[in-house]
């Protein structure tokens, strides 16, 4: 398995159904569904908007630090095992804090699971508070404001939820005083809402990676602007397939992102709800037939290039990766010839 960063997760997408039965017992909530087989009927999504609403839906059985610290353990050990030696994820407190649990409970559960999977699996990581962008811009800036009080790490921020009719734009003035603050910017883009919205992240929002982006391949001049300034596009094929982004997964213009020249990275959005964590992803695009070898080293160089771990971690996952595909080719830095599958 090569070593690779994941950039693109939702925690609350991480809750798999048995999970969210277990913690609805410990925590007496009740749930809308007789069993897990109930709930899992439900996963036919028809566009984000019909993803939203179960996911969220969902949240309502955390409530405690415990809740949270639980949920970011079993992604951070499912990823590991998927190869993730870095993983940057999102939050989203207005989820939370909306249904009265207090934002300390919230930030330090994912916190201390966070600062933990370093110890135990030496995978570092990055936390990054990502704002309702169908919530109004008064309560993203309270929210940021509330973390920025709290004494818990945290690198970024980001924006995702229903994305057409909620521009980059709106959120103008939270992105300025985050980057006034020194924190890295992300936002979803592109992935429902049109290449406007992509244009918008990058020239008002000042952001440093597209999470998404699929949309920006219908506006020529967009392509060359991401390939000249090499902006990272998070890109996620399962979860794009589940949500009608694309019709099915040999469809899926990854390969010509690639093609292009876009800075594109593989991740996993919603794993529990997409059918599959990072490995799942890699192992469906090589059977759809998307990925030569040299394209998984390119993909999995991308990710950490375009990581925020610091210079001296990232040379760490270089390092890491280069000694990976030297053993797998006997040659340093070279992509050898062997077939795509089963190197990740
Ligand atoms: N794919 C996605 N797009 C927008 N918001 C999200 N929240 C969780 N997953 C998302
Ligand atoms: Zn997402």
């Amino acid at each position: 398995m090569l070593p690779i960063a994941e950039l693109h997760l939702h925690l609350e997408g991480t809750l798999e159904p048995e999970t969210i039965f277990a913690i609805a017992e410990r925590n007496r909530v009740s749930l809308p569904y007789k069993d897990i087989d109930e709930l899992r009927s439900r996963y036919a999504f028809t566009d984000l908007q019909s993803f939203l609403d179960l996911c969220y839906a969902n949240v309502a059985v955390l409530l405690a630090a415990q809740d949270f610290s639980d949920m970011t353990t079993a992604y951070l050990d499912r990823a590991r095992a998927a190869g993730v030696r870095h993983a940057e994820v999102f939050l989203n407190p207005q989820a939370h804090t909306a249904r009265g649990v207090p934002l300390r409970e919230v930030m330090e559960g994912v916190a201390g699971a966070l600062s933990e999977s370093l110890r135990t699996h030496g995978m570092s990581s990055g936390l990054i508070v990502a704002f309702l962008r169908d919530e109004s811009e008064e309560s993203a800036m309270a929210t940021l404001e509330a973390v920025l009080t709290l004494d818990v790490p945290f690198i970024g921020i980001g924006l995702d939820s229903a994305e057409v009719g909620h521009p980059p734009s709106k959120f103008a003035r939270v992105f300025e005083r985050a980057q006034a603050e020194g924190l890295h910017r992300v936002a979803h883009a592109g992935e429902e809402g049109p290449p406007d919205y992509i244009w918008e992240a990058l020239d008002v929002l000042a952001v440093n990676r597209i999470d998404h982006g699929n949309r920006c391949l219908e506006d020529d001049q967009l392509v060359r602007r991401l390939v000249t300034d090499q902006v990272p596009l998070t890109v996620c094929p399962l979860s794009n397939v589940s949500l009608k982004v694309v019709n099915e997964l040999s469809s899926h213009p990854l390969a010509a992102m690639l093609e292009r020249g876009l800075k594109v990275t593989v991740n996993s959005d919603d794993p529990a709800y997409f059918g599959g964590y990072l490995d799942d992803n890699f192992d469906a695009l090589i059977e759809a037939g998307h990925l030569e070898p040299a394209d998984l080293a390119r993909l999995a160089r991308n990710s950490i290039e375009a990581s925020f771990a610091d210079s001296r971690r990232k040379l760490q996952l270089e390092e890491e990766l280069d000694t990976a595909l030297a053993e797998q080719d006997g040659t340093a830095g070279e992509w050898g010839p062997s077939p795509a599958a089963g190197q990740l």
